[in-house]
């Protein structure tokens, strides 16, 4: 059995979201307002052959710290979505780092690109410990991220490419 936790902070951890979705050339048409809530009322559990999603959201920063410590404990491959945390919780960081230096992925994502943001983008903190990071790609970085996180704990790694 291979679990994959998807670990997301809310839309409203999320400054200046409209402006995402609207900026030309940057946001994925999809990183509209609203699409991790649908994302997010599939709720709960998630089962696809030996593969299991959990998919968790919080706006308690400390909440999703724990899930994190969860996952060490239990060997689960982590999607983590920092939403508004990305760019200064050095807690959030330790708590990923923790995942990855356990040995188990933990691939970074968001709806939109950080990248293309009004304010020239401000850089993760969260990425120097991740395994990778998928970006832009509105919901398919959801996708893409489950299925790397979910291959490299089949395959028992974690390291970066
Ligand atoms: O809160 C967010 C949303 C975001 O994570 C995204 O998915 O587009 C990108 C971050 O830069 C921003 O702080």
């Amino acid at each position: 059995m291979t679990t994959v936790l998807v670990a997301a902070a809310p839309e409203r951890a999320r400054p200046g979201s409209g402006r995402i979705a609207s900026s030309a050339g940057g946001g994925a048409p999809e990183a509209s307002s609203g699409l991790r809530s649908e994302l997010m009322a599939l709720g709960g559990t998630v089962h696809d052959g030996d593969l299991t999603v959990e998919f968790r959201q919080t706006d308690d920063e400390a909440e999703l710290i724990h899930w994190l410590g969860r996952a060490v404990e239990s060997g689960w491959g982590v999607v983590l979505d920092p939403t508004g945390f990305t760019h200064y919780s050095y807690a959030l960081r330790d708590a990923a780092a923790a995942v990855t230096e356990a040995g188990l992925p933990l691939i970074e994502v968001h709806l939109g690109n950080p990248g293309a943001r009004d304010d020239g983008g401000r850089s993760s903190v969260i990425s120097a410990v991740s395994t990778g990071v998928i970006a832009g790609l509105g919901f398919d970085s959801y996708r893409f991220a489950v299925q790397a996180a979910a291959a490299r704990v089949r395959a028992g790694v974690a390291a970066r490419a």
